[in-house]
């Protein structure tokens, strides 16, 4: 089904925005989804907005590209909050309201081979794999602060080291989002080969010719000197 799976997600932990949309005055229930569906997929928003219509005419599906409630569930999920009138008065006699969100994964999560993903190694069509996970960074070749070319040579293969190298901040860990298309086949990446290195020549590491020289430049003269003194002392003896 073009749905896919639905899974329940928790409250928006940012209460502010909490606030901003269960309180505002607007219809019985609120839909709200988030921005892949706005202008590159109007159509598919309409579907879906009909289709949600079908199940209660109450339902409004709003798309939305401000909000930033939604702009941290990009990508490959629609996000739907919905809020609903208790019926009864809170305080300062605002109108109680439940809310829920669901999560609806949309991508259906493609998985992708290294073989296919290897294709799109050009300036017009650039792919990446980075963190298991697959990204058409076409478009932000030219944005790219670190230029395109080191994007370019990063294409064909597991480029996750690349990237994890440069130290990227997390406002460029969050822009990836925008350009992620699916998930890597992990099987088809071939696993990184440990180097180890040749083992040394086995070198003679025996240093006592070394070590005689040593000695012997100490005992040499020594041994001269003691022939000196005997021989004094023999020639004194004999003198006397
Ligand atoms: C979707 C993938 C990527 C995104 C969204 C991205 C984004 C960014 C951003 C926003 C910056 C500015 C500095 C920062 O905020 O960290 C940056 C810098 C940089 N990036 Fe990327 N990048 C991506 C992939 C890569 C890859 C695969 C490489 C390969 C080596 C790379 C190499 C660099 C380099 C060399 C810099 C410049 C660092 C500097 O001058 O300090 N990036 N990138």
């Amino acid at each position: 089904m073009w749905l896919g799976s639905v899974r329940q997600a928790p409250l928006p932990t940012n209460q502010t925005d909490y606030d901003w949309w269960a309180l505002r005055p607007t219809p019985t229930i609120q839909l709200y989804c988030s921005s892949i569906l706005s202008s590159s997929s109007s159509s598919f928003a309409i579907s879906l907005s009909l289709f949600l219509s079908s199940l209660d005419p109450k339902l409004l599906l709003l798309a939305s590209r401000s909000s930033s409630l939604l702009s941290s569930h990009l990508s490959s999920h629609l996000l739907v909050v919905a809020s609903w009138d208790l019926g009864e008065r809170g305080a300062g006699g605002r109108s109680k309201r439940r809310a829920r969100s669901i999560k609806i994964n949309m991508s259906n999560n493609k998985v992708l081979t290294l073989e296919e993903v290897s294709k799109h190694n050009t300036k017009d069509d650039c792919w990446l794999i980075i963190g298991g996970k697959v990204y058409n960074v076409t478009k932000f070749l030219e944005d790219h602060p670190g230029g395109d070319d080191v994007l370019l040579s990063s294409t064909a293969k597991d480029a996750t080291d690349d990237f994890e190298d440069v130290g990227h901040s997390t406002t460029a860990r969050a822009m990836m989002d925008e350009y992620y298309v699916g998930d890597i086949d992990a099987t088809t990446i071939p696993t990184k080969v440990k180097y180890t290195p040749p083992k040394q020549p086995h070198y003679n590491q025996d240093k006592t010719p070394e070590f005689i020289i040593k000695i012997l430049q100490f005992l040499v003269p020594l041994a001269i000197l003691g022939l000196a003194v005997a021989v004094r002392i023999y020639t004194k003896s004999e003198s006397a």
